[in-house]
């Protein structure tokens, strides 16, 4: 097990997901901030798409899969995610944090929609050496759909088992997944099936909560726990606190 941290910012967290292309700035920058104040921790951080890729991925119908057709699909929504990177980076930048953008899009490949080729190794040295790496749900080719979505949090589960990540956690914009209006304060994949996961409520072409737990559910499998919190428990999530939200743990035989 490495020291290294996994932290996803989530799509609702960084963008008004009900209108397109717009960033919260601000958001972002309290954001770095706090993870400032942490910066002797090895970080990788991943960040969804929110409204800068899904409406994008919804237009071209990328989700149905890409032919010539809808190729442009794959440009379009690939320049809506990564001019989202490349402002959360900058804000990271401007708190003293040595981000450094990677796009999933260049290198990794994936076929029905899960990637085959995604390489890890990399992202660990950065790690090491005090860089911290920014990724995203991106488009990625894909061998059988000819392009097709990478949620972030398909991205975290691949990561955070790829570097044997120490800590994992997903921020978002509710205080971890809800059961009739309570957070579940740990989930297996055998309670899981109790709770109703609605999808998101904003356009998400990956699933929304239903999606993520999917990916946490496959991670906690390999035996890294991760947790769901609210972006405004991150400090505490950032110090190994209690952040109030959920944890996605092994199943107990
Ligand atoms: N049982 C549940 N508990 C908590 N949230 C739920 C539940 N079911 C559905 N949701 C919805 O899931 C949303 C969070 O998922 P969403 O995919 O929007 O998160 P995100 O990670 O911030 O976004 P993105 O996938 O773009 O990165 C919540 O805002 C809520 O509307
Ligand atoms: C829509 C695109 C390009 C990526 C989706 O990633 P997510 O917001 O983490 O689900």
């Amino acid at each position: 097990m490495s020291k290294t941290i996994v932290l996803k910012l989530g799509g609702s967290v960084i963008t008004e997901k009900q209108n397109p292309g717009v960033i919260h700035t601000t958001r972002l920058q309290a954001i770095a901030e706090t993870i400032a104040h942490h910066r002797d921790l090895p970080l990788i951080i991943v960040h969804g798409a929110g409204s800068c890729g899904h409406p994008e991925a919804h237009q071209y119908r990328i989700p149905d899969g890409v032919g010539r057709e809808n190729a442009a699909g794959i440009g379009e929504t690939h320049r809506a995610v990564a001019g989202l990177n490349s402002t959360v980076v900058s804000i990271l930048r401007d708190a003293g944090i040595d981000a450094v953008g990677v796009h999933p899009l260049c290198g990794s490949f994936a076929e029905e929609g899960r990637l085959i080729s995604f390489e890890t190794r990399q992202l660990a040295m950065m790690a090491d050496l005090g860089i911290v790496p920014v990724l995203h749900g991106d488009v990625v080719m894909d061998r059988k759909r000819g392009g097709c979505i990478i949620s972030g949090d398909q991205l975290v589960l691949r990561i955070a088992e790829g570097v044997r990540a120490e800590r994992v956690g997903l921020a978002t914009d509710v205080a971890g997944v809800l059961s009739e209006g309570e957070v579940v304060r740990m989930m297996t994949r055998s309670t899981a099936d109790a709770v109703d996961l609605g999808d998101s409520e904003k356009m998400d072409v990956t699933g929304g909560m239903r999606g993520k737990v999917q990916e946490l559910l496959a991670l906690a499998d390999t035996g890294i726990m991760s947790s769901i919190f609210h972006i405004e428990r991150l400090g505490d999530f950032l110090a190994g606190d209690d952040h109030g939200g959920t944890e996605i743990v092994m199943e107990q035989l």
